[in-house]
Formats: structure tokens, C-alpha cells, sequence
């Protein structure tokens, strides 16, 4: 184990039960190893289907380790039970995709955030409603949402409700599973800048998961690049995003949407010759 990071996760291999009967159970993730820092975003990039979802989940206790180790803050949390789960939730949180789903939609906002608050009884009633209202001014939300449903606000708003839950009891780490994909372009902007100043003012740190490499050049401190549920390619941000050694980053690379067609054409251009050059499946709309 890293002695000054936050998370440390050791040989990580996941394994989903098979639904046939007798069928062994499939490998999706194989021996993975990274560490995320105090104050640190980590992303985690690779193309649909590579496991980093998997992974995140096997942080949060929601996928079945076949082997490996998971360390936060220097306590070992891939052995522990239900109930030392519900009590990490101080510590680790997560935000994901669908703001649409991911809120109770019969829940006021108030109740979503006092939820956090009242897991484990240290805050009391009177206390909770000013930590809520507090909560909701630094994600920029208005105060009278408090009583109003996720059904009244927007994609955006829902998300920020999503991430005033996660940040209730100031967690240390934070899985960020696709939190802007499901937005549009200025919101995911304005969701990122959120997620920077609270990393600020609160040090968390982020476990970032993505397939937006514009997103990881911007946002994350490093990166680590899965294929196939192994880990092909790490290093920092800029590394990844402007220097990556692996056939398969250059490739994802080359295949991220730019805004800048005549950049598009030289980095189609570039695709196509490392297609040519390494036998890696992409989807058809891609190779196009
Ligand atoms: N509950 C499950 N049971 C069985 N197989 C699963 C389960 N969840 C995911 N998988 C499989 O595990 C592999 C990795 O999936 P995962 O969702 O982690 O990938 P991902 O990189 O997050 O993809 P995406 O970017 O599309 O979300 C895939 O082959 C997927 O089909």
C-alpha cells in the first residue's frame, strides 16, 4: 500500500456471476492497480465496455472483487461488512450519469440532502435545515428548493442537486461516474467548474470516470487508460491527452469529437493510419 495516498487499489480483478447455468463467472476487470491523492483527481478513460464503471462500483462496494485490495485513507474497505459500508459514507460518495435517476423522485429536495445529514445521527434537526440551505447556496442553488421535487428542475440542476448530496458530509473521495455526459455542453461546463471550486474549498478528491478526453485534459490531475478491464496506458492529464504512448489512446484520441473540422480531418487522417497500423476493434461510426 502507498503510504501518502488516499485510495489505493491493488491487483483489482472483478467478476460478474454468469447467468447460464454452470457458466464460470466473467472477468471484466484483471489485476488493476492505481492510487488517488488527498486533493487529487484521478480519470478513468477507456472506450464503452472496458470496466470503468466496474471499477467504480468495486470502490463503493457495489461489484464482487474476485481478488485484489482497496485502501482508503490506509483501512482496508474491500473486506468490510454492511454495516462499516454505511458508515464509509461519510467518507466516500458518488455522483453518477443520470441526474433523472439518480433522485428520489418523490423525495423534496430537502429530504434528498437531510438523508447525508441524519445517517449517522451527529446532526440534529434544527442544525440540518441551515446545513441544507448552506448546501444548496454553494452548488448555486436557489433556497426555495428545499421544498420542491427533482421533477421541477433541469438535467443541470438535478446534477448539482446530486452533487450538494454527495459533498453534505464533506467526503474525502468522490467516484464521479460520466456526471457531465448526460448534459449539455455549457452545463457540463458549468458542473466541472462546481466540481473544481468544492475540490478547493473542501480538498476532496475525485476518481473521475470518463470517455471525454477533452474532459480529463481539463479537469483531472492524471489518467489512466483501460482496455478490456486492463489498464494499457497511465500518467499525467497532459501526458494522456497530448503525449500518449499506447496505440489504443491514440487511437481514443483520435477518434474524440473536436470542434475544429480542419483538426478533425488531421486527426481522422492520424486514426485511420493507426487503424491500418494496429488491428484494435473501434465502432463503425467512429471508423468512419
Ligand atoms: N452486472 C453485470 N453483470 C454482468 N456483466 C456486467 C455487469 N455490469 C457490467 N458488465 C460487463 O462488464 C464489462 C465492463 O462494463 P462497465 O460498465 O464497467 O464498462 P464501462 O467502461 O463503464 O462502459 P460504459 O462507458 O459503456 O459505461 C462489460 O463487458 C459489461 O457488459
Amino acid at each position: 500500500m502507498t503510504g501518502n495516498s488516499l485510495l489505493t487499489v491493488e491487483s483489482l480483478a472483478v467478476e460478474y456471476p454468469s447467468n447460464r447455468l454452470r457458466r464460470p463467472p466473467t472477468r471484466v476487470v484483471h489485476d488493476v492497480d492505481f492510487t488517488i491523492g488527498v486533493h487529487e483527481t484521478l480519470a478513468l478513460v477507456g472506450e464503452s465496455g472496458s470496466g470503468k464503471t466496474t471499477i467504480g462500483k468495486a470502490i463503493l462496494g457495489l461489484a464482487p472483487l474476485a481478488a485484489g485490495h482497496i485502501w482508503l485513507d490506509g483501512r482496508d474497505i474491500s473486506t468490510i461488512g454492511r454495516k462499516e459500508r454505511r458508515a464509509l459514507a461519510v467518507d466516500l460518495q458518488a455522483v453518477f450519469q443520470n441526474p433523472y435517476g439518480s433522485l428520489n423522485p418523490s423525495m423534496r429536495v430537502g429530504q434528498i440532502l437531510a438523508e447525508p445529514l441524519f445517517a449517522d445521527g451527529s446532526v440534529s434537526k434544527s442544525d440540518a435545515l441551515a446545513t441544507i440551505r448552506r448546501l444548496l447556496e454553494r452548488v448555486g442553488m436557489p433556497g426555495d428548493s428545499v421544498t420542491r421535487y427533482p421533477a421541477n428542475f433541469s438535467g443541470g440542476q438535478r446534477q448539482r442537486i446530486a452533487i450538494a448530496r454527495a459533498v453534505a458530509r464533506t467526503p474525502r473521495l468522490i467516484v464521479c461516474d460520466e456526471p457531465t455526459s448526460a448534459l449539455d455542453v455549457t452545463t457540463q461546463a458549468a458542473a466541472l467548474d462546481l466540481l473544481t471550486e468544492l475540490q478547493e474549498t473542501l480538498g476532496v478528491s475525485y476518481l473521475f470516470i470518463t470517455h471525454d478526453l477533452a474532459v480529463v485534459k481539463e479537469f483531472a490531475d492524471r489518467a489512466i487508460v483501460l482496455r478490456e478491464g486492463t489498464v494499457v496506458e497511465s500518467g499525467t492529464s497532459e501526458q494522456i491527452c497530448l503525449r500518449p504512448v499506447h496505440p489504443y489512446t491514440q487511437r481514443l484520441l483520435a477518434a474524440a469529437p473536436v470542434p475544429d473540422p480542419r483538426l478533425q480531418r488531421k486527426r481522422r487522417a492520424a486514426r485511420l493510419q493507426l487503424a491500418a497500423d494496429s488491428p484494435i476493434h473501434l465502432p463503425d461510426d467512429q471508423a468512419r
